[in-house]
């Protein structure tokens, strides 16, 4: 019997084969949705479909965010891990040094990130060669990820570890299709576009439709989609959007010609991390990216906290000034005076008596709380022990 794999080769060289005109648009449409549908299948564990899903790398999460290390064999993860956190991380000039995750923090700007050293993807790892699938699903699981690449490497490596990546269902530096998608019992297919659509046609849409035996929807569709596009909203669960830094290492065995080169490609830095060269630089890069998490600057304008969705919140032991060189660092989602509590020790919570806050979060100030108040940016809190 043809496995999961091999259907998926399959279904790629019909594509690879078929032209894209007016009269296969339907038929393409078909195989793309077929394609999505088992490379789903693919990734999930119980399908049985490719190689079994095996003990995970993941790890237990600490700081507000974390970052996955993703790369090639040799390329350098790990004596970044080292020299980026301090956490040793062994490194050998041999492939496959690093077998598991190996955990580290650093602190930027108030604010702790746990990096995730992992080991060395092969191509054809989504696919189930090697332990990439492991890899990459503790990557999907992170806020950010670093593509580590090998400078004196092919640049098309860099298109290989997207690829592994895109066809876990992470899609890098992209936000979610602006599209929206409601199921109904009847009615037909309704599809309305704000955007004249230049890559896809109704036809196309049908078809994809048709493969998910889905009838009857309405479709708005505000941006110039792509049939994949598409795709990501019928399979949204299973879609992760994570924005992505290249970290193009081994600068140090480079001239400054082939450097300047480097600085062109988007959203890379490169560095020497046997040197400890520009880690300055790929710490900052961290935080212009459109992230949706972290990054303190405690400086920074209110309106560019809302937009990274972080509340800060300043501890005031009692009877003293609030400490503001440290906040905890809170996701808006996650801010109850609990959560607080367990950013700052897990034994807090036991001890709980109530906490006074100033601040937005709170009609009088100060005002007495208990845990499962929520609080705002910027609010001061002490807390009141048993
Ligand atoms: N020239 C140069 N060599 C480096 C640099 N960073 C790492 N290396 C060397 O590259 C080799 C591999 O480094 P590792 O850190 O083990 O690479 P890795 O990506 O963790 O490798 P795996 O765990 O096997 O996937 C070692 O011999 C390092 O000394 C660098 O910035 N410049
Ligand atoms: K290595
Ligand atoms: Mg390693």
């Amino acid at each position: 019997m043809a496995t999961t794999v091999d259907k998926i080769k399959d279904i790629e060289t019909e594509m690879a084969r078929t032209q894209k005109n007016k009269a296969t648009s339907f038929h393409l449409g078909q195989l793309k949705a077929k394609l999505a549908k088992l490379k789903r299948e693919l990734l999930t564990p119980t399908s049985g479909g490719g190689g079994g899903a095996g003990a995970g790398f993941d790890v237990a999460r600490t700081g507000v965010a974390s970052v996955g290390f993703i790369g090639f064999p040799s390329v350098g993860k790990s004596t970044l891990m080292s020299k980026l956190t301090g956490q040793h991380s062994e490194a050998a000039a041999y492939e496959f040094t690093t077998l598991t995750s190996v955990p580290g923090q650093v602190v930027y700007n108030g604010a702790p990130l746990q990096m995730i050293d992992l080991p060395g993807i092969i191509e054809g790892a989504k696919d189930g060669r090697g332990r990439g699938r492991q890899v990459i699903a503790v990557a999907k699981t992170c806020h950010l990820i670093f593509i580590v690449l090998d400078v004196n490497k092919p640049l098309t490596d860099k298109r290989v570890i997207e690829n592994e990546l895109e066809g876990f269902g992470i899609r890098i530096n992209k936000s979610p299709p602006n599209i929206t998608f409601k199921k109904k019992d009847k009615g037909g297919l309704n599809i309305s576009s704000t955007v004249p659509l230049t890559h896809i046609d109704t036809d196309e849409i049908r078809a994809v439709m048709g493969e998910y035996k889905i009838s009857s929807a309405d479709i708005a569709i505000r941006c110039d989609a792509t049939i994949d596009d598409l795709i990501d909203i019928l399979e949204a669960k299973s879609r992760v959007y994570i924005p992505v830094i290249y970290v193009l290492n081994k600068i140090d065995s480079i001239s400054i010609e082939e450097l300047d080169l480097l600085y062109r490609i988007p959203n890379a830095v490169p560095i020497s991390s046997e040197h400890g060269w520009n880690l300055d630089e790929l710490m900052e890069a961290m935080q212009v990216l459109p992230l949706d998490f972290v990054l303190v600057l405690v400086f920074s304008p209110a309106a560019l906290w809302e937009k990274l969705n972080l509340v800060r919140v300043y501890t005031k032991p009692h009877g003293k000034l609030p400490d503001y060189s440290a906040p905890v660092v809170l996701r808006a989602t996650r801010c109850t005076v609990e959560d607080f509590c367990n950013a700052i020790h897990k034994t807090i919570v036991d001890q709980f008596r109530n906490a006074i806050v100033y601040g937005k979060s709170v009609k009088h100030q100060p005002q007495r709380v208990g845990l499962s108040h929520e609080l705002c940016d910027e609010d001061i809190v002490t807390i009141i022990k048993r």
